[in-house]
């Protein structure tokens, strides 16, 4: 066995942050590093070193630090904040002068032990140019760890030539391309709950499963994002990523093992199953009008800062999705997500067939059947809906619809979860990569988004519009209706 004292020294790490004074760095990752020091996660030889263009001073980037730590619902403790912001030094770069990698490098020699952890909070065009810097001023080497955000391009090409740019610097095992969405707490629990009980495994294919819906809904606009959110659209920004990671989460076979390999393999399998999807039945796009959001009047997509007035970007997509293979064949996956919606909410429900012969008052037949509900937030919980008699002498024979509940914050009284992007530097940390989506696996979802795409614009239609505060156009509700089900929040 490895003695702890080896495994505590293989964290100690050199975190050079780019893109520090970003809204990522400080809402996300700054909030989620402190979190892990307070935890006691964080070695002590651990550094951060932060890398933007602004003319920060170490003090005055951890002033801002501390304003954002601040607004965060778990106010920093003098102790962890002060061991936390010891660790803190800015460095101001111009990602494309070979010099300050020198600098950069003297730094990192202060502690040659370390490993370098380089997070690319970044544009993806800048990631070719930090990478070849990093390797050839000899900062980065076959230890180093590149964690790259999304999106990793825009479709298949230009994420392919992103994908070639780190794969001339950086081993495929060295780079860590996040969705943070797979850091999320409930998305960790669909695992366990499908491979870890046997009640699922039975039941987890066509013979028992009528449809799976997976809904990612915001009430958020675009949050003053849109030069970045016009050119990308909802199904770039949401479903290329996140949506079909969570469809490969519930669709793919148990792997073999939690390595990830076995867990990206599986995954692959199902995107490549992905079938063709027929955007005049199948599919509906929508952008929001002005509405009510949380009680206030709020303007619609075209009203926004900054806006074209014309543009045809879609801020909703639902779409009907199929999964050709043995396991999934004849299963609709339905898929919507969409901004301004009228709450947060992220959830997979899975729809089983009703009974094969029903024995019951006729009249209650229309009661829904099994379903599992996995509510990835708020309220991250699961919950099983079964059918049970109704009680009392006179209800003889009559159902009713009752949850088999599990609530994670119930369970965890006060504890906090803890956010997406504080487990995946955790896991970056450790070197683990199973939660950090593989090169085949980004490359596949697009092909499928492009097809889409393309579709789309020989369309040319303009998108369906929808009330901001609403659940999207009608024609969203018709898409699964024509199929004799509705979305389980609107039932
Ligand atoms: N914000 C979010 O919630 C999310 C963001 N992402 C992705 O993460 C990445 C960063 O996003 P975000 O923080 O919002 O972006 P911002 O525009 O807020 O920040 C970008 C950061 O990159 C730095 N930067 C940009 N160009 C250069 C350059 N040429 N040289 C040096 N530094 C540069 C900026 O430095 P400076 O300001 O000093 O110029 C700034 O610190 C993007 O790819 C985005 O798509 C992904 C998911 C969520
Ligand atoms: O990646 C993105 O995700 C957020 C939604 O993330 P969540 O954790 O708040 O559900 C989305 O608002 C953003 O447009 C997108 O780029």
């Amino acid at each position: 066995m490895t003695p702890l004292k080896d495994i505590q020294a293989s964290l100690d790490t050199d975190l050079a942050l780019f893109g520090a004074g970003g809204d990522l760095s400080l809402r996300k990752l700054m909030p989620a590093l402190y979190q892990l020091d307070a935890q006691g996660l964080l070695t002590p030889q651990t550094r951060i070193i932060a890398i933007a263009r602004e003319p920060y001073t170490t003090d005055s980037f951890i002033e801002k630090v501390s304003e954002k730590l601040k607004m965060g619902s778990d106010a920093p403790s003098d102790e962890v904040f002060e061991r936390f912001t010891a660790r803190i030094t800015y460095l101001q770069m111009d990602l494309a002068d070979a010099a300050n990698y020198t600098t950069l490098n003297q730094q990192l020699n202060e502690r040659p032990t370390n490993r370098l952890v380089a997070y690319y909070a970044l544009p993806a065009s800048l990631f070719e140019i930090v990478s070849q810097h990093l390797k050839t001023s000899g900062c980065a080497d076959a230890n180093t760890r590149i964690v790259a955000e999304k999106p990793i391009g825009h479709d298949l090409e230009s994420s392919s030539e992103v994908n070639d740019a780190l794969a001339a610097c950086f081993d495929e095992s060295q780079i860590y391309r996040i969705d943070h969405y797979l850091g999320k707490d409930t998305v960790q629990n669909l695992i366990a709950l499908r491979f870890a009980n046997s009640l699922f495994g039975n039941i987890w294919d066509e013979r028992s499963v009528s449809h799976v819906e997976i809904t990612v809904a915001e009430e958020v606009g675009i949050e003053g994002r849109w030069g970045y959110f016009d050119k990308a659209g909802q199904l770039r920004d949401m479903v290329q990523n996140h949506m079909l990671q969570l469809l490969c989460l519930v669709a793919m076979d148990p792997p073999a093992d939690l390595s990830a390999q076995a867990i990206r393999d599986e995954k692959v399998r199902v995107l490549k199953a992905l079938g063709e999807v027929d955007i005049s039945t199948d599919v509906v796009r929508g952008q929001y009008g002005a509405g009510t959001s949380g009680g206030q009047q709020v303007p619609g997509y075209l009203q926004e800062e900054g806006a074209n007035k014309t543009s045809s970007t879609e801020t909703f997509v639902a779409i009907k999705a199929r999964v050709n293979n043995w396991r999934w064949s004849g299963v609709p996956f339905y898929l919507r997500t969409g901004k301004r919606l009228p709450e947060k909410l992220s959830q997979i429900v899975v729809h089983l067939k009703p009974a094969p012969h029903y024995i019951f008052d006729a009249a209650q037949a229309h009661l829904a059947g099994n379903r599992l509900v996995i509510r990835i937030q708020p309220d991250e919980g699961i919950q099983l809906q079964v059918l049970l008699k109704d009680q009392g002498l006179e209800k003889d024979r009559r159902l009713r619809e009752g949850p088999l509940d599990f609530s994670f914050r119930e369970e965890h009284g006060a504890a906090r979860i803890p956010d997406a992007y504080e487990r995946l530097l955790w896991e970056v940390l450790q070197g683990k990569q199973s939660l950090f989506v593989r090169r085949d696996e980004i490359e596949h979802a697009w092909r499928w988004c492009d097809r889409l795409n393309e579709a789309w614009a020989d369309a040319d239609e303009p998108p369906k519009k929808y009330a901001a505060g609403s659940w999207g156009p009608s024609a969203a509700v018709a898409l699964i209706s024509r199929d004799g089900f509705s979305w389980h929040d609107m039932e």
